[in-house]
């Protein structure tokens, strides 16, 4: 697979706040890539400067596919996190309007059904769910099929339904061979959409890599969950493998069975236990010492 997006060493800063700091990293053609972290991480700034809406104070981006006779803005669809969506206009006459900008109906219909938007054609775009919404500024971003495609956080504040939905778009899209890169601050997000994910903290890639290589490289052992109440009686047994940075305690366990002897043994109760393998919230604590969001 080669790189269809490389990104070179971005900086960006705001006065005196440095947002984005020597951000590098490559995408391979059709795969999907995350840049995860917490708000004010510089995730936007990152992705605005690659989209070409924000001038970087260093740094460039490639696409060593893009045809000579395409601009970059021809090449790539955004969806941005907020779009005004013009008023008093149904789906059909949006998606009109933006297909005659490209003078281009040839995708119309297919990006219609694709993006699930052929009960609600004739529908006020200003009376549609948020699930539909993005799913119609999917289509906007597609409508000239673009070969790369810049998601931000296309679905903070959906329901968990709709944003079901809005991933398996997002897997039919990558399947079609397109390159994705998306913003998010969900990390179920990040482990079930993308191949690769690059984890920022404070305008810098602390982490990178697929999601399952990460959680490898970073964790060899399940995690016993228990309340923080019990701290006192597992500093004697359990010293080195607590961690206590939130209001429970994270027991680092590599024999489940052994460690819950252990716990009967000093009374601990085990109805407020949690077993679970790491995930991607797991690994941003452990790499930064605080959670995902606020
Ligand atoms: N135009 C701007 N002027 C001044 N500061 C800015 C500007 N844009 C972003 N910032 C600051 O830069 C930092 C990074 O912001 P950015 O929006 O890139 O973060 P983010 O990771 O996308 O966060 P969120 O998840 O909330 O969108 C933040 O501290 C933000 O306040």
């Amino acid at each position: 697979m080669t790189d269809a997006i490389i990104v070179s060493h971005l900086k960006k800063s705001f006065d005196s706040l440095v947002a984005v700091n020597d951000v590098s990293f490559s995408v391979k053609q059709g795969t999907c890539f995350g840049l995860l972290g917490p708000n004010g991480a510089g995730k936007t700034t990152t992705l605005e400067m690659i989209e070409g809406l924000l001038k970087p104070d260093h740094g460039e981006i490639n696409y060593p596919h893009k045809p000579d006779h395409l601009n970059t803005q021809e090449f790539i669809g955004i969806q941005f996190q907020n779009t005004a969506l013009q008023d008093h206009i149904t789906v059909y006459e949006s998606l009109s309007m933006f297909a005659d900008l490209y003078s281009n109906r040839e995708h119309m219909d297919s990006l219609i059904t694709l993006c699930a938007l052929q009960d609600y054609l004739q529908q006020n775009t200003q009376k549609l769910s948020g699930g539909q919404r993005q799913r119609l500024l999917l289509a906007l971003a597609l409508i000239h099929n673009p070969q790369v495609i810049y998601l931000d956080e296309p679905t903070t504040g959906l329901d968990p339904q709709s944003r079901r939905n809005f991933w398996e778009l997002v897997k039919k899209i990558k399947s079609q061979g397109k390159t994705l890169l998306l913003t998010t601050h969900y990390m179920d997000e990040a482990q079930i959409l993308c191949d690769e994910i690059a984890i920022m903290d404070r305008g810098t890639i602390i982490a990178q890599g697929a999601p399952t290589q990460l959680l490898k490289q970073h964790f060899s052992s399940n995690l016993i969950r228990l309340p923080s109440t019990f701290l006192d009686k597992l500093q004697t047994s359990f010293k080195d493998r607590i961690d206590q940075s939130q209001d429970y305690i994270e027991l680092a366990s590599e024999n489940v069975e052994l460690d819950i002897q252990a716990l009967l043994r000093l009374n601990i109760p085990l109805q407020d236990l949690y077993i679970h393998k790491p995930n991607l919230e797991d690994l941003f604590i452990s790499l930064t010492g605080h959670q995902l969001r606020g």
